[in-house]
Formats: C-alpha cells, structure tokens, sequence
C-alpha cells in the first residue's frame, strides 16, 4: 500500500523550528506512515473531540496529527498532517473542518489560548494522552501561591476588544467556528494575541482586522473577498478542500530541505491574500500596495515567477522588473534568483532601476559618440546659480524654486514651447505666478538648459524626460505600423518596413513588474507605459505613498496607467513587531497620502502579530554622548547576535545604523572605526561597501531592506526634520513646507520599519517633533 501524504502550511512552518532530531524522525515516521498508515507501531487513532483528526505516533514524546483526505480510484489513501506535537499538548478538542468562505482545509488549535479566555468562553482542554499535563499551559495570573491576589478588588469587567461584532458576522467573514464564541468574550489583547496564534490564517486576519479597527466592510472587501472560493463548497469533502488548501506533498525533496534545516533561504510562503494578487490574470495594469514589510516586494517576485512560466520557449526578455534604487537591484536579482532557481527561466527577466533604463533608452537613439554626461541635482542647482548670477537675478528668485518649477513642471508635463508654458496648470506647486513672472521664469531656464547643452551634460530628470518621448514616438510608430496592417488586411508589410527599417519593431517588454513606485517621476511612467503594449497583464505596480522619499507625485491614471478595480492592499506586516509598529505609525499620525492617483491611500488595519521588545527612545546632551551611547549599544547587540549565531559566528548585515545626513555619517562611522572597535560598511547608492559588521547609512538609503536590530541616531530637533533647510519655506511657500514635512516624516518612518526585532531611536539636545506630538487619529 502506499499513502500520498501531505504536509499542511502551518505545519511545515511549526516543524522547521523543532530540533534536528525531531525533524530526522518526522521523515522517518512519514516514509513509514506512507507504506502503511495502519501499522502497528505508528499507533493511529482518531481524537475522542473531532473524528476527523488522528495521532499517530512519532517517537515516545512526539505525535503527529493528521486527517483523512480521501481515498483515489485504486483505493489508496490520502493523508494531510495537520500539526507536529509534543503528546503534553495533544487534546481531544483539536479540531479540522473546511472553512464555509475560503473552502481550505483548517486547523484550530485551542491548546495555545490562555486558560482565562478558555474559562470565560466555558472550554476545558482534555488531553489525549494520560500522563499530558491537565490544562492547557496559561500565562494567566495565578489563582494560589504567593503571587495570587485573594483580597485584590474585583475589576470593572472589562468590554469585550470585539464589542459591537455579531457572532453571525464573524462566521460571514470567515472566522473558524470553534473560534467565534471565544473571541467575542476577549477583553485583552495578549488573549487575542494568543488566540490568533493558533488561528488559522483567514481568523486571523479577520480578527486582528476587526480588532485594528477596520470597519466590517473593509474587512469583507479587502481580507474576506482575497480569499473567497469561487466553488460551491461542500463542508465535508475533505479531497476538493483539499486542493484549495496550501500543502507540501511530502517527498524526497522535503527531506532535504528538513535535514538541511534551512527554511528561510527556501520559500516564503505566499498568504492567502498575497497568493491571490500573483495568480490572478488583469486587464490591464494592476498595483499592490501596503504598508512596510507587508510582503509587496515578495509578491512582485512572486509575479514575475508566475509571468515567466508563462512564456513560449524564447532566448528573448519580454519581462521587466525595475525599482527605484540602484542598490535595492542587486537585492532584488539575488531574490529572484532563490526563487526562481532556474537559470534558463531567470534569462528572462531583465532586471534595471529606472534612471538604468531611461538611459538605456537615450543611448540607443543618440548619434553615436553624443550621448550626454548625467549630472546629479546639485550641479544643475549650482549651473543655476551661474546662470542667475550672469543675468544679475540672484536676488529675485531662489534657485531652488526653480529648479523646482523646471523638474515638476517643465520637465513633468512636457511642456515645449513659451506659449504652452503661459498655459500649463501649475497644480501643487504654492506659490502662484503672473504672467510677466512667467515669462521670466521661462527665459531663465532656457538660458539654464542652453548652458547644459553646451558643456554636454544633462540632468536625470532630462534623460528620463527624453527617454520617455523616444519611447512614446516608438509606441506611436508601432502602432501606426499595426494600423496599417489592419487596414491591408493582416498582410506582411516588406515594402513599408524595408523602407523603414521596422520589419521587428514591437513593445520592449510584454510584462513590466515594478517595486518602490511611489518614487517614480511622471516621466519615468510615461517611458514604461510606452515600453509595453497596453492589454492583459501588462504592468504590476508595487509601492506605498507612505514611503515617499522624492518629490515625485504622480497621477498614473493621467499617465495613461489605469489601475482602477485592479488595487489591492495588503496590511500584515511579516517583518516587524507590534510594538516597532505602533512606534513607528505615530510617526506619520495626521497625515494623509495619495494613492499614487486622485485618492488617498491608508495604513489603516495595518498589523503584525509579531512581538518584541518595546523601542527603546534615548536622549543624550551632547553628539559626543550619542555616539558613545551608539556604540556601547552596537556592541552589545553584535555580541548577542554573535552568540545566537554561534555556529556562523557571523554579524554582518544584521544590524544598521540609519543618520539624518551625509555628514553625520561620516562622523558615526569614523567613531566607530577609531573608538569602538567596530567594523562597519556604509550603504551608497551601488549597495554595501566595505566588509565590517555594521552597516550605516542615511535614512533614504534604507528603503526596502530589513535588518534584525537597528538604532536611528539623530533623531534631534532641528535635524528630523532639517529646519535649516525647509523653515524658510513655512511662510514663503507653505504647500512646499508640508512637502518637506512629510517627506521627513516619510524618512523616519522608513527607517524605523527596516527593523526586525529590535528598534533604538537616540537624540542629542531636544527630540524630534516627530517622536513627541500627541497622536492624531490615521485616516
Ligand atoms: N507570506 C509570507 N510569509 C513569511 N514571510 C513573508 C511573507 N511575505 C513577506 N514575508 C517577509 O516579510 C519581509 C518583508 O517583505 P517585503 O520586503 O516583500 O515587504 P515590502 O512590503 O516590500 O516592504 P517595504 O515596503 O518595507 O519594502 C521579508 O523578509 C519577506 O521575506
């Protein structure tokens, strides 16, 4: 006989954390349980509680539990395993059953919730094994000894976290039935904390939904609807659940991956709601968004790997993924790499940031030998200042308003001509200009770009604007070309393409995946959006406005980018705790933000059900005492970290220091260097340089990577936010003054959610505004 046996999600994830042994053993009872599940020495019986679940027998201390998932046409069976356990933790009440709304198979485990919220709901865990411990383990205050509290004074019974939640629309969302009456009686959260662990995936998200705040209908629109099966589902047909359910078969590959015991290198396993954005087919453009750590880089990933299987046999790359940041490329293609495997499918993907692309594009249509030296914003800032000085307008304008006005407007709209610019909206920009002051501004930056053009050199901002109208006019002529050939009835066009030297000019790429998309210039859009033929599947767009760290806003929908009822948003964060979270968020409290269209975006629901120690926030004097506060933590953490690392012994890349500025980098790393003793790499646009343990860098520098532990120094009034630099807007330019302010805010919030486990906030002097204004209600 043999048994196609199955290993459910959670199960897989709670076996990896079991010691080696264990493991060895679990594949040894999984190869014995497939040739017989009805051998003697495997001891399968059915729970007294649910029928549907079994034990069966690992060693003396360890069970696994299983249910039945059906027998094929030649009468072998199939088998799930539910759970791995220690046999202490085995009780009757354990329970599987097919979820009504999302038709996977469920387990429910009771034993993890505290004996208090067990009591209040009228539960009594019984275990199945006579010599298991008689209740399941509490963390509830104890009721004898010298820690119980007899004559404390009865508290006010306290209101339940779900009040105002009906039993009947738990069950609606989804919520696992054994769960509904107990979490309707919680009054704390570390029992929902404790209740949700044990949850399967759609409760959890439900639960914690509704616990963060979200109203019914979000919750049905954004975690019930992601999950819901299109199927009519039985509730006991255990072999369809089956395969709406996510499982491992069990099987020789799972044995190398359990006796080489590395799980995180292997695969992340895709949420439910995750999975549904990768899979699904769009008409059109798509966008994912979500607040930090919440997996929307992952999922990008993820599509890129579903596109790419997709493909016919080719040695061609019709799929792109690009990013914002040169350095996060490097991280993305070791990314990918893992997950993809295959060298032949990775072949083709290409893999650029976008200025890399626009100049890719800008190359190819210069004459040869002609293409421009790309100069950062502050050469053109002082090119600027030469041009004002040479007219004698120093006085009258400031230069960075121009530039400004140049990048958001000029550049941003495409605008050509001194008449167009009379003409052109000047949304967003604050201050208003007159005609006159118009006309002005125009002549300046003519004389500006003329100066430009003259030393060979251009800007970013002018590259992506080119490459863009290369692109579009390369759009145009496909497109005319196809027009042409609908109208001659399909025929193949030798003359027209030979006298045009078209025959293969279509789309660069069939899919465009991009990650960051909240940095992106409106240029840069309108390059990508030519670069792909609008229809099915053509663009997945990832990115939270919340993390804007450039000026760049952007309205895709004016780009010709429609995302409309093809958004999602995901709100679990993986990465971080609950308590760097709660942190972090008051951060951005009383701002709102945009959906990278007309609408705003929100963190609202944003949850993890991570936990760690509390962010510790410290004040120094001095800089000095900063920075020997720095270090004494760095050492400590290096060494914890060194220890638990035992075997490696290796720290680097773990843990970061994000700085305010340039300047205060350089002066962290030289104390590091010179009075602590630490190694360091500082993080620059092409990634980490240098080989030293602690990586340091300014805070824009950190989108998108996660470190274990991580301190932010500097975080000091007058430097978060610089007031240098942005006060005198506050009353000159009051639009650009909120700008600043929230790309600030945006920057600290960065930082703050690239950690893991542990988060330190240090100051010198004062504390920024940001760590201390009250807290205002998150749209
Ligand atoms: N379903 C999942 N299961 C386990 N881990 C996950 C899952 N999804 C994401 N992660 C992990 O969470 C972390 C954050 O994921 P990712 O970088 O994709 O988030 P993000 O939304 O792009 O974050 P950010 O906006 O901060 O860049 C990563 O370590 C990733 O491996």
């Amino acid at each position: 006989m043999t048994v196609r046996l199955s290993l459910y999600q959670k199960a897989e994830q709670e076996l990896y954390k079991l010691d080696r042994s264990v493991k060895a053993k679990f594949y040894d009872f999984s190869h014995r349980f497939r040739e017989n599940p009805h051998s003697n020495g495997l001891q399968l019986k059915a729970l007294k509680g649910d029928s549907q679940i079994f034990s069966a027998r690992i060693d003396d201390s360890y069970r696994a539990l299983l249910t039945r998932t059906g027998t094929d046409e030649t009468g072998d069976e199939s088998w799930l395993v539910i759970a791995v356990r220690h046999r202490r933790d085995v009780y009757e009440q354990l329970s599987v059953a097919i979820n009504r709304v999302s038709g996977e198979i469920e387990f429910v485990d009771l034993s993890v919730v505290g004996e208090g919220a067990l009591r209040r709901a009228g539960i009594q865990l019984i275990p199945a094994e006579p010599d298991a411990t008689t209740t399941a383990e509490t963390e509830d205050a104890p009721t004898s000894g010298p820690d119980a509290q007899p004559d404390a004074e009865p508290a006010a019974p306290a209101s339940p976290l779900l009040a105002g939640h009906s039993r009947q629309l738990l069950r609606e969302l989804g919520v696992a039935e054994p769960l509904i009456d107990l979490a309707l009686t919680l009054t704390d959260t570390a029992d929902l904390d404790r209740l949700v662990a044990g949850a399967p995936l759609l409760s959890q998200d439900v639960l914690y939904g509704l616990a963060a705040g979200m109203s019914p209908d979000e919750v049905r629109a954004e975690i019930t609807a992601a999950v819901a099966s299109t199927d009519q589902i039985d509730l006991g047909d255990f072999g369809a659940a089956l395969a709406r359910t996510a499982v491992t078969t069990i099987d020789d590959a799972l044995q190398k991956v359990l006796e080489d015991g590395d799980f995180q290198a292997w695969k992340v396993f895709l949420h439910p709601t995750q999975a549904r954005l990768v899979d699904r087919d769009y008409n059109g453009p798509a966008r994912v968004s979500g607040g930090p750590g919440t997996g929307k880089t992952i999922v990008a990933l993820h599509r890129i790997h579903h596109l790419v299987r997709q493909l016919k046999p080719g040695r061609d790359k019709p799929i792109l993924l690009t990013t914002f940041t040169k350095n996060l490329t490097a991280d993305l293609r070791a990314r990918l790499t893992d997950l993809i495997g295959d060298p032949d499918l990775l072949a083709r993907v290409e893999i650029a940031h976008i200025d890399e692309l626009a100049y890719k594009v800008v190359s190819e249509n210069a004459l040869s030998g002609s293409v421009k030296r790309r100069v950062d914003d502050r050469t053109a800032l002082t090119e600027l200042r030469t041009v004002l000085a040479e007219v004698g307008q120093q006085g009258s304008w400031e230069t960075e308003f121009l530039i400004e006005e140049w990048e958001q407007v000029i550049l941003g709209q495409a605008v050509g001509t001194r008449t167009a610019y009379f003409q052109t909206r000047r949304a967003g920009r604050g201050r208003p200009l007159t005609r006159p002051e118009r006309a002005a501004v125009w002549k300046i930056l003519d004389q500006f770009t003329a100066r430009l053009d003259k030393k060979d050199i251009e800007t970013w901002g002018q590259a992506a604007e080119r490459a863009a109208r290369y692109e579009m006019e390369r759009a145009g002529r496909i497109q005319s070309r196809q027009a042409y050939k609908d109208q001659v009835g399909g025929r193949d066009l030798i003359h027209r393409d030979a006298e045009a030297s078209m025959s293969d000019l279509k789309h660069r790429y069939k899919h465009i995946v991009v990650d960051e998309a909240q940095d992106l210039r409106a240029a840069h859009w309108k390059m990508l959006r030519a670069m792909v033929a609008p229809g099915d599947n053509d663009m997945f767009i990832a990115g939270d406005t919340h993390q804007r760290v450039y000026d760049n806003h952007v309205s895709l929908g004016s780009l010709g980018i429609n995302v409309r009822g093809r958004s999602a948003r995901l709100s679990l964060s993986y990465r971080t705790t609950k308590e760097i979270l709660a942190r972090a968020l008051t951060v951005m409290s009383g701002e709102t933000y945009d959906d990278l269209d007309d609408g705003t975006d929100t963190l609202s629901g944003y949850r993890s059900v991570l936990h760690g120690p509390v962010p510790e926030l410290r004040g120094y004097a001095t800089w000095e005492e900063e920075l020997d506060g720095l270090a004494a933590t760095l050492r400590e953490w290096r060494d914890g970290l060194a220890h638990e690392n035992s075997a490696a012994g290796d720290v680097r890349g773990l843990i970061a220091v994000a700085v305010p500025d340039r300047d205060k980098v350089s002066q962290v790393i030289y104390h590091l260097a010179t009075k602590a003793g630490l190694g360091y790499a500082q993080l620059t646009s092409d990634g980490p340089r240098g080989d030293g343990e602690i990586h340091v860098g300014t805070m824009p520098r950190f989108k998108g990577l996660e470190y274990q532990r991580l301190v932010i120094v500097g975080a000091s009034n007058k430097l978060v936010p610089r007031t240098d630099s942005i006060d005198r807007y506050r009353a000159d330019d009051p639009a650009r003054y909120r700008r600043e302010l929230r790309k600030a805010r945006s920057m600290l919030f960065v930082a703050a959610t690239r950690a893991r486990d542990a988060l330190t906030i240090t100051w010198h002097g004062n504390p920024s505004p940001f760590l201390t204004e009250p807290v205002t209600k998150r749209n």
